[in-house]
């Protein structure tokens, strides 16, 4: 197993800096990941699914129980603060591309950065496989020098998955990658993702809100509420038929799902038509 959650809690505090009141946010979560899977989590806006992809990620300790990478429990290896070898291996792409990227930096520079700082290259070499990553999210060499205002959402979203695959990761964290693009471009954005796992072998936590995303890209899913986990979807194609209260109630909330999976299929047919 590439990835296993054993039940872990976090709290934290609320009311400001001097307050001791606690919140749980994190109940006793365990999950796993396999090679090559995307695995959805689904959950209303505040249910910790975010504060449970950090912790994957390796920066928001638990405040109990086990986060295991590779067999490994990264937040008891030493020097996990740091940059071990497993870190290069685990990497994210969140909703906001416009503050995960320096709005200073170039593209090559943006895309370049995890290279040194894991030292994995430089230089000219640095600069090779920023282009060769730029043409595997369909941008190409073109945008090397382009500073972030200059593309559009899509575009700067792909940039940002060029940077995630720099350091040739295992895992990766998609919060909300396509929530803030059109549904056309998310459409795209989420073929991109779904040909490059194939590609890469990569595995992803894809964490969405949107019920027709997760049916779209993902192989299975978990509903989340609460800090929990109310229910686990073992194949995608039964999402519409889950049991529990809360996965009826989202599942109700989206009362457009069908016609918004439709929409995906059909950008996906167009997409490829125009390919
Ligand atoms: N560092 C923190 N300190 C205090 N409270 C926090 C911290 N991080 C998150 N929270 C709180 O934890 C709860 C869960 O937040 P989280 O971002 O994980 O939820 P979410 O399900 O990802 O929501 P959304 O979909 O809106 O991003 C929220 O009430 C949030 O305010």
């Amino acid at each position: 197993m590439l990835l296993k959650v054993q039940e872990v809690y976090k709290d934290f505090s609320q009311g400001g800096f001097f307050s001791a009141a606690k919140k749980p946010i994190l109940k006793g979560v365990s999950l796993e990941l396999a090679c090559g899977e995307c695995l959805g989590l689904i959950g209303e806006s505040g249910s910790g699914k975010s504060t449970l992809g950090r912790m994957l990620i390796g920066i928001e300790k638990p405040d109990w129980g086990e986060v295991l990478f590779e067999g490994r429990n990264i937040y008891r290896s030493p020097g996990w603060r740091q940059q071990p070898d497993w870190r290069r291996k685990i990497s994210a792409v969140f909703q906001d591309y416009t503050s995960s990227v320096n709005p200073r930096f170039r593209v090559d520079k943006i895309i370049t950065e995890p290279l040194y700082t894991h030292r994995l290259a430089s230089g000219s070499k640095a600069m090779e496989r920023a282009v060769y990553l730029l043409e595997k999210v369909g941008l190409g060499g073109d945008y090397l020098k382009r500073y972030p205002h200059q593309l559009s959402g899509g575009q700067l979203q792909r940039v940002c998955i060029a940077r995630a695959l720099a350091t040739n990761p295992a895992f990766i964290l998609l919060d909300e990658p396509v929530s803030s693009l059109d549904v056309s471009v998310q459409v795209q954005v989420m073929d991109l993702l779904d040909s490059l796992k194939k590609e890469f072998q990569l595995s992803y936590l894809f964490i969405s809100h949107d019920l027709a995303a997760v049916a779209y890209l993902c192989d299975r899913a978990l509903f989340f509420a609460e800090g929990r986990i109310v229910e686990a979807v073992e194949r995608i194609a039964e999402l519409g038929q889950v049991k529990e209260a809360y996965s009826r109630k989202l599942l109700y909330s989206v009362l457009d799902f069908s016609d918004q999976l439709a929409d995906y299929r059909c950008g996906r047919e167009e997409g490829s038509r125009l390919a």
